[in-house]
């Protein structure tokens, strides 16, 4: 049975993602997305699960840049969640009563709506996750009174729920990944995604459509580009891409070789099912036996035979 770590305690979206992703692994709660990466980095666990982009936030920046500096971890899986936060408190507090708010900073923009209108004079805490602030809320002495988190969490925690599906949109959905340390990526399953980080030479003209051609000329169609400050100063960046297609696959194999010629750096962070079940787009002239009746007669021009 496989242990996993994840961004804890009992209770947080994390949990649940995990609980889907790997039903029978064992679960370790870890204090925020950054130890459970290093528990799967350092054996302590054999992966972790951590949130990687919400549909209405965008993504989680701590995910990103762990997977761009930290220990090299190869994400093998993916799950899209619905998320729908719950006002909890303890037994008896009344909504009238709520002057401290404690929840995880996603929540807090996800239900920016609902805070500004049913507690405009509240101040709102930012906490190490939904279910932390449910842990923290239940506690008889806690300066808060009321966390934001999963339902869940306040059946776990012993909270009541004063207001139910309070974000601001009631389709949001976040994105989990499941890692582990490197090590061949999962077989490819006709409907996979790619994720790798890129970082450039140097700051010139076209940088960035220097890249974004490698993708382009062989029809790999990206599902996400997100820049990252280097930390080097204002205007230093390097890229995380999320394509369609597996590392097997010939386009995405000579697309990726081809950001390794031009960038200073490619870091692949993995191939893995979709959790959507699309199938790639694939263009003319871009399938695998497309390229190996090139690299064919490309070996016959070579050798005089054309
Ligand atoms: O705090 C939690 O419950 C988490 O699992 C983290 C997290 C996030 O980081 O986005 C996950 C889903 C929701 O979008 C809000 C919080």
């Amino acid at each position: 049975m496989p242990k996993l770590a994840y961004l804890g305690p009992a209770g947080t979206f994390t949990e649940e993602a995990l609980r889907i992703l790997a039903p029978h692994a064992e679960r370790l709660p870890c204090a925020n997305i950054s130890a459970a990466l290093d528990a799967a980095r350092r054996g302590e666990a054999d992966g972790a699960v951590v949130p990687l982009e919400n549909s209405l936030e965008g993504a989680i920046p701590t995910t990103l840049d762990e997977f761009a500096w930290g220990e090299p971890l190869l994400i093998t899986a993916e799950l899209l969640l619905p998320v729908e936060f719950s006002l909890l408190v303890r037994p008896g507090t009344e909504i009238g009563r709520i002057k401290r708010v404690f929840t995880h900073p996603a929540a807090i923009t996800q239900c920016r709506n609902f805070i500004a209108r049913e507690l405009p004079d509240a101040v709102v805490v930012a906490a190490p996750s939904t279910a932390a602030a449910a842990q923290e809320v239940a506690l008889p002495g806690s300066p808060y009174d009321a966390a934001i988190a999963a339902c869940i969490a306040g059946e776990h925690y012993g909270l009541v729920e004063l207001a139910a599906r309070i974000g601001d949109r009631s389709d949001t959905v976040t994105r989990f990944v499941r890692v582990s340390r490197p090590g061949p990526p999962p077989e490819p399953t006709g409907s996979d995604r790619t994720s790798l980080v890129a970082f450039l030479t140097d700051d010139h003209p076209g940088a960035l459509l220097e890249m974004l051609t490698e993708f382009s000329v062989r029809g790999v169609n990206l599902t996400r580009i997100e820049s990252r400050p280097t930390g080097d100063g204002i205007g230093r960046y390097f890229f995380h891409f999320d394509f369609e297609g597996h590392v097997a696959d010939a386009r995405v194999g000579e697309a990726i070789s081809g950001l390794h010629r031009v960038c200073a750096d490619v870091r692949f962070l993995g191939s893995y099912p979709r959790a959507d079940g699309v199938s790639p787009q694939v263009k003319p002239g871009t399938a695998n036996g497309d390229f190996a009746e090139a690299t064919d007669w490309l070996s016959r021009v070579r050798t005089g035979q054309v």
